[in-house]
């Protein structure tokens, strides 16, 4: 991986050839002219965003854009994470036909991962690709998922069943929206910036550890930190495998078991980022019962999930059920199960794991 950057520089680069782009991070984005120069040219954007971050800042958007764009559409969705499915999304395409959209049009999406998994499948289809930028608004959505470039709905009997890999042409993360962030949802995004310690940079994780007191109280200089290099690691491992045939599967780590939980739940009742964080737990404590790291490591790990402020122990949804739907995961080959372990400290990979030993993981950490 890559050396975090000592420098003050606020742009982190997605390098994939003709695909690349440029996340810039910082604060005063939404209103700065300088952030929205050079996008792609087109005679009408769409900003696609929610009844939560709309009222808050979608003005904001459209007073940047106006400049480039002879008409701004909006598109303003239901919130939540039940609302990321097929109804939702074709409110998106009914705004583009209705507005009389071209295949220029650019899509802004402006909001969290919801936003930006349906408003990017959405710019993948229409017309069969349009372009689109990402605006996320939620940390976890900085720091994961408006870069890659991975869309998708979520289906009743799985999660992101549904997408398109489709790289947006910029993603524009204005830290001063985090500040509107209810705290629930700055401790989802911060499972995902855990994440990147065991699976990539140990040094990471234990600037983590020495900062959370400092990001859960939104120190500005803490989370332009978090956010900028969790997109650096990102980028790299993006950058070397864009499609998951491989490497960036390390990226799901925590999420078999997680999305899991969201599933078996119905999407919405835990956050995202929640069942990540307790999949991580999960996903440590089967690394070590097949040996690869030891006590010590997992339980580091899962006092700086609880610390900030994540569940450690999932749903009694029964072991059954947590197989059946660990089943529909997009890692699995020929019906067995591929898990994201923690290789060694700093490294992960992917392994299938005898269905007993996954059962006492769970008998283990679920409540
Ligand atoms: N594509 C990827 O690579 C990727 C990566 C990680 C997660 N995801 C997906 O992202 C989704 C989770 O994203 P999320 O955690 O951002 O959830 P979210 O999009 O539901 O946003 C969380 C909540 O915060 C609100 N919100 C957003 N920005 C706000 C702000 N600045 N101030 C006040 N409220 C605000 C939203 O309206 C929502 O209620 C999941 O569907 C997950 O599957 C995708
Ligand atoms: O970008 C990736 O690759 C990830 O796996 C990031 C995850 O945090 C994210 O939740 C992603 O949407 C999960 O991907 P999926 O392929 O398991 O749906
Ligand atoms: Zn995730």
């Amino acid at each position: 991986m890559p050396a975090p950057n000592p420098g003050t520089s606020q742009q982190v680069r997605i390098a994939l050839g003709d695909r690349s782009y440029d996340i810039a991070i910082g604060t005063g984005l939404l209103s700065q002219p300088a952030a929205w120069e050079g996008l792609p040219r087109a005679a009408a954007a769409l900003i696609v965003t929610n009844t939560t971050v709309g009222p808050l800042y979608a003005a904001q958007l459209r007073a940047a854009l106006v400049p480039h764009y002879r008409q701004v559409h909006e598109a303003v969705l239901p919130d939540g994470e039940a609302h990321k499915d097929w109804q939702t999304l074709n409110q998106v395409f009914d705004a583009l036909l209705s507005h009389g959209c071209d295949r220029k049009t650019v899509v802004f999406a402006l909001g969290g991962g919801v936003v930006g998994d349906m408003a990017g499948f959405a710019a993948a289809s229409y017309m069969r690709g349009i372009p689109f930028v990402q605006v996320p608004t939620t940390l976890l959505a900085q720091v994961d998922s408006s870069v890659g470039g991975k869309t998708a709905i979520n289906h009743p009997l799985g999660k992101n069943m549904i997408g398109a890999f489709y790289q947006p042409a910029r993603v524009v993360c204005d830290l001063d929206t985090l500040a509107t962030l209810p705290e629930r949802e700055l401790a989802a995004g911060l499972a995902e910036v855990i994440k990147y310690g065991p699976i990539a940079d140990m040094a990471f994780l234990g600037w983590i550890e020495a900062n959370i007191d400092a990001l859960l109280r939104r120190d500005a200089a803490a989370l332009a930190h978090a956010v900028r290099r969790s997109c650096e690691i990102k980028a790299y491992v993006v950058g070397q495998d864009e499609r998951e045939a491989g490497l960036r599967a390390i990226l799901n780590f925590g999420h078999t078991f997680g999305h899991a939980i969201e599933a078996g739940l119905g999407f919405g009742e835990w956050l995202h980022g929640e069942a990540v964080g307790c999949g991580m737990v999960m996903a440590l404590q089967l690394s070590r019962r097949l040996g690869l790291v030891d006590a010590a490591f997992a339980d580091r790990v899962t006092r700086l999930v609880a610390k900030a402020g994540l569940p450690t122990r999932g749903p009694d949804l029964g072991a059954d059920r947590y197989l059946e739907l660990m089943r529909v995961d997009k890692k699995s080959e020929a019906g067995e199960i591929r898990f994201v372990v923690i290789e060694s400290p700093g490294r992960a990979g992917v392994r299938g794991a005898p269905d007993d030993l996954v059962r006492q993981v769970l008998a283990d950490c679920t409540r």
